[in-house]
Order: structure tokens, then C-alpha cells, then sequence
């Protein structure tokens, strides 16, 4: 289980200086969708410039022109890129080859899918390389999780590795990690508190015992 430090509500220094306290006990950083609409691609080029040893992934949550997205994405130095689940087969597959290319990763993220198993099954198909269920802020703002849909893609996803977000913290871990995902993605469960790197360390604790 690897675990992804997502990033949303701070400009480049901040993500750099956040980064940093607490780089020993994460495998990926997460420009996420706010950073990238408020810093452009230059966040993700800031990132691998500072932290050359972790991936990082771009929250770009592509609706379409995936293969020119993607392109961009892996230009600015994304190692992972993050696809709709409700986009298009097209926009799937052009990512998909895109990043292959650059010897990239995709992400699918199936926020707001509504027939999550069937759709699960379909991307599958498609070669991606992440399938990650996803509680946007928004829904969890009206109390939802997503440790129920986690369940589900862990039954009917069988060649994608899968990924979890959605308002993780370390009370609610536990319950992820028995679900056993191949990504758990953290945002404010790790930047919202006052100690980072101590629950980031905590957290790291819980994902190496399994
Ligand atoms: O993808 C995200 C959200 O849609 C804002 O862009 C977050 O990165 C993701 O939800 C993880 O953050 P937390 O929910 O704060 O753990």
C-alpha cells in the first residue's frame, strides 16, 4: 500500500515548505485540481524540481482531450495523471496511450460515477493503470465516505490497482487499510493538523503494518 500526500489548498511555496516535513513518510505528492487551476502546470514542474525522488501526480481529473492533457501534464513532469471515470472510452484510451509514451501512469478517478461496478469493470478493460473511488469534498461536506465504494471496485477490479480519497484521516484509516487498496490518498487528514510530520509518521505506521 503506498500512500499519496494530496495537496490542494496552498500555493507553490507552501506546498514545497509542506512537502518537506513530511517527505520521509510518503510515496507520492498530489498537485491537486485547486493548485492546478490557481498555479497552472508550473506546480507540478515546481514539485519534481524540489523532490525529484517522489512521483507526482497531477489532479487534472481530464473530461476530454486526454492524450493532449496528458501530454502536457507529463511535459510539466507528472509521473501520474488523473482521468474522469465519467468521461469517454475515447478520452480513456488517449490518455492512456499518451502516458505510455512517457512512461507515465493513469489515474482513474470515478467521483460522482453512478453505476460504479459496471463502470469499474468497463475502465478496467481499458489498461489503466489506477482505479480510485473518491468522495469529493463536497459530498463529504453531506456526510458521505467512500469506504463502501472501495468494497465494491476491490470485488469486480481485477487488472487495475485500486486507490482511495475522500476525507481519510488517521481515525478512519484502519478501515481503509482492511480493505487492503494499493493507494491511499490523503489531503487534510495530514495538512489540516498542526503536527504534519507526527500523524503523517502515525499514518505511515498503519499502511507499512497492513
Ligand atoms: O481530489 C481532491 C478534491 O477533489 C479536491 O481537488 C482531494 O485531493 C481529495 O479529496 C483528497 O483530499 P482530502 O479529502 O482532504 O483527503
Amino acid at each position: 500500500m503506498k500512500l499519496q500526500l494530496a495537496l490542494d489548498l496552498v500555493n507553490i511555496p507552501d506546498a514545497i515548505k509542506l512537502v518537506k516535513e513530511v517527505e520521509a513518510f510518503i510515496d507520492i505528492v498530489e498537485i491537486g485540481t485547486p493548485i492546478v487551476i490557481n498555479e497552472g502546470l508550473h506546480a507540478v514542474k515546481a514539485i519534481k524540481e524540489a523532490f525529484p525522488n517522489l512521483l507526482v501526480l497531477a489532479d487534472l481529473k481530464i473530461m476530454d482531450a486526454g492524450g493532449y492533457e496528458v501530454m502536457k501534464a507529463s511535459e510539466a513532469g507528472a509521473n501520474i495523471i488523473t482521468v474522469l471515470g465519467a468521461s469517454s472510452d475515447a478520452t480513456i484510451k488517449g490518455a492512456v496511450e499518451e502516458a505510455r509514451k512517457h512512461g507515465n501512469s493513469i489515474l482513474v478517478d470515478m467521483i460522482n460515477v453512478q453505476d460504479l461496478e459496471k463502470r469499474a469493470i468497463e475502465i478496467d478493460a481499458l489498461g489503466v493503470d489506477y482505479i480510485c473511488v473518491h468522495t469529493g469534498y463536497d459530498s463529504q461536506a453531506a456526510g458521505q465516505s467512500p469506504f463502501e465504494e472501495l468494497r465494491t471496485v476491490k470485488r469486480v477490479v481485477k487488472n487495475a490497482k485500486t486507490a482511495v480519497a475522500g476525507g481519510i484521516k488517521l481515525s478512519t484509516l484502519p478501515e481503509v487499510i482492511q480493505a487492503k487498496p494499493d493507494l491511499i490518498i490523503i489531503g487534510g487528514g495530514i495538512t489540516s493538523q498542526d503536527d504534519k510530520a507526527g500523524v503523517a509518521a502515525e499514518i505511515r505506521q498503519l499502511i507499512n503494518q497492513g
